[in-house]
């Protein structure tokens, strides 16, 4: 086995910050996608709850269960030979209490072959962060937009509070997390952060400067009408590929060109 083939594992977040080799990460929900994102050779599979509104088509991701995600992180992490698996622990699966964390981030451990779990929040998710640590699970942190707070924050906006947000870092790093998404906050502050903590930072809308770049794959692959955010790079239009095969096939199927007697059996 190559060395470059070898499974990623926890320690290799801290090497690849030390190095300032950047982290690619992808979300993944099925076994498929999974196989062909971790061929491809990404570093890091998240399990989002962005599940919600890039599979289920809601508006939010506050309906997503932890079943589902069970559900989908099993397949997964299957999935992958080589890349680092994380599962999100969705709404109300960890903010009740520090046992409900653990709880729910022991269940990804105990039914999936997930290596991590990612919770949202800073300085209010610190002490659920310790608790699943404690547990010995390890925990990924994600501050700045937290989606699981649209409601309370009044929409998907960037975060622009620059010592809030350097304080929910600093409070996830003392909790013990190994690694710091940092969604939607501007640029200047995010390469402050990336500074300022010892565990790399992944960014989505938040510049050049972070560790590592996530993005949510059916965003990245074109399979979404409409949602076009400024970070959402799109580097295929699958799903006008997959609309253009599909309209060949029912031409086809109507027409009687498809099939042929060799796609048939005698
Ligand atoms: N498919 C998908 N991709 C995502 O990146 C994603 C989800 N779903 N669901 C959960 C959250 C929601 N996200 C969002 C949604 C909208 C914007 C957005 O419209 N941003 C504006 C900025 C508005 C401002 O300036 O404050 C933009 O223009 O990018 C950003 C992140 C990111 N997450
Ligand atoms: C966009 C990433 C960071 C995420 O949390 C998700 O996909 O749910
Ligand atoms: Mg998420």
């Amino acid at each position: 086995m190559a060395i470059d083939d070898r499974p990623v594992t926890i320690l290799d977040f801290d090497a690849w910050k030390k190095q300032s080799r950047k982290i690619s990460v992808l979300t993944a929900y099925d076994y498929a996608t999974a196989r062909w994102l971790d061929a491809a050779g990404i570093d890091c599979l998240l399990v989002g709850d962005s599940l919600g509104t890039a599979v289920q088509g809601r508006e939010t991701t506050l309906g997503v269960t932890l079943d589902q995600i069970v559900y989908h992180a099993e397949m997964v992490a299957r999935a992958a030979k080589r890349a680092f698996v994380v599962a999100d622990l969705p709404f109300l699966s960890y903010q009740a209490s520090r046992s409900q964390a653990i709880r729910s981030a022991g269940r990804i451990l105990k039914e999936t072959r997930c290596q991590a779990v990612k919770l949202e929040g800073g300085r209010r998710t610190a002490a659920a962060i310790r608790a699943v640590v404690d547990a010995e699970i390890p925990v990924m942190a994600h501050v700045g937009l937290t989606p699981q707070s649209v409601r309370k924050l009044g929409g998907y906006k960037v975060q622009r509070q620059a010592d809030a947000i350097r304080a929910d870092a600093q409070a996830v790093v003392e909790a013990g997390a190994f690694a710091i998404v940092l969604e939607c906050v501007p640029a200047a502050i995010a390469a402050t952060i990336t500074a300022e903590v010892p565990v790399p930072t992944i960014g989505i809308g938040a510049g050049v400067d972070c560790d590592g770049q996530v993005l949510v794959v059916h965003d990245m692959l074109g399979l979404i009408e409409g949602f076009r955010p400024r970070f959402a790079r799109r580097y295929a239009e699958i799903g006008e590929a997959v609309q253009q095969a599909t309209a060949r096939y029912i031409a086809d199927v109507r027409s009687g060109e498809f099939p042929v007697e060799a796609e048939s059996f005698r």
